[in-house]
């Protein structure tokens, strides 16, 4: 039932509902279709591709791609974050064919820092994490860690494997034909760095972490990669994304897995 009039009116129902259940916010997954948004007293979130405050709603760039339990455990921690809601208390979601409530979780492992302006750069590395998931590079599977902020620390805990591609140009990843160029380089051993602002500082780069020492708690099996991508968010505060060659994305913070997802299963 993707069509926007529909739509609007889940909409419609899922706030009467919001009202019925006292939750607190109404979350609207929308998967990009021309929304009249109602003009009302509770907080309303819709997803887009940036991250904009309007007078009736704010938008959140989270890729639906994702995945609906993905999405609205990262949507939770965003209302929580905000303090939108509160342990215990509840949220409205509607998407294009279902309304649902959801209880906001104990304990989210989300850092503050996750979202901020700087989630379109998130949103962005993200995409291209899908998409070297689903296509690999030339066909053949694809590995590679993207390290986003705290750049200045990363760089200390690191060196370059090779020559680094990116040194001297200012690529920024939220430009238009850099995704292709950042794509190209995927096939590089080691890992990419990017700044808070989007800029690709460098690839080639390999992470410096000593693992013995830092207790890194991740699910057995996961090799050097992952371990060095959970090590590194650990020792700093980036935020590390990691595509595995078995297509599996991840996301990293604080040394723990904050999102896990694979593109090539259908939920
Ligand atoms: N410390 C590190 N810094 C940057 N890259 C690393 C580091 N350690 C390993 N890698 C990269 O990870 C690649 C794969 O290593 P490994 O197979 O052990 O990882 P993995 O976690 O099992 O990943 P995958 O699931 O993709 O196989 C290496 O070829 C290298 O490019």
């Amino acid at each position: 039932m993707a069509n926007g009039e529909n739509f609007e009116k889940l909409i419609l129902k899922g706030l009467e509902l919001a009202v019925d259940v006292d939750a607190k916010a109404l979350v609207v997954l929308n998967p990009g279709l021309p929304l009249e948004i109602p003009e009302v007293d509770m907080p309303i979130i819709v997803t887009g591709k940036t991250f904009e405050m309007h007078d009736k709603y704010i938008s959140i760039p989270v890729p639906l791609e994702l995945g609906l339990e993905n999405v609205l455990n990262l949507i939770s921690a965003f209302l929580m974050e905000h303090k939108i809601i509160g342990t215990g208390e509840s949220f409205v979601y509607v998407t294009t064919d279902l309304i649902g409530i959801r209880e906001a979780k104990k304990g989210g492992i989300l850092s503050k820092t996750f979202f901020s302006t700087t989630q379109n750069v998130i949103q962005e590395l993200l995409e291209i994490a899908i998409e070297l998931s689903t296509e690999g590079r030339e066909g053949m599977p694809v590995g590679t860690i993207f390290v986003f902020g705290d750049t200045n620390n990363v760089l200390k805990h690191s060196h370059q494997m090779i020559p680094n591609p990116f040194k001297g140009y200012k690529l920024n990843i939220l430009d238009k034909n850099v995704k292709e160029v950042v794509k190209e380089f995927s096939f590089l051993d080691g890992a990419f760095i990017i700044s808070k602002t989007g800029r690709v500082v460098a690839a080639g780069r390999y992470l410096d972490v000593d693992t013995k020492k830092l207790k890194i708690d991740i699910p057995r099996g996961l090799g050097s990669r992952h371990i060095a991508a959970a090590a590194i968010t650990k020792i700093t505060k980036a935020i590390a994304i990691t595509i595995s060659e078995t297509g599996v994305i991840r996301v990293f913070k604080d040394g723990d897995i904050i999102l896990e997802y694979n593109p090539k299963i259908r939920y």
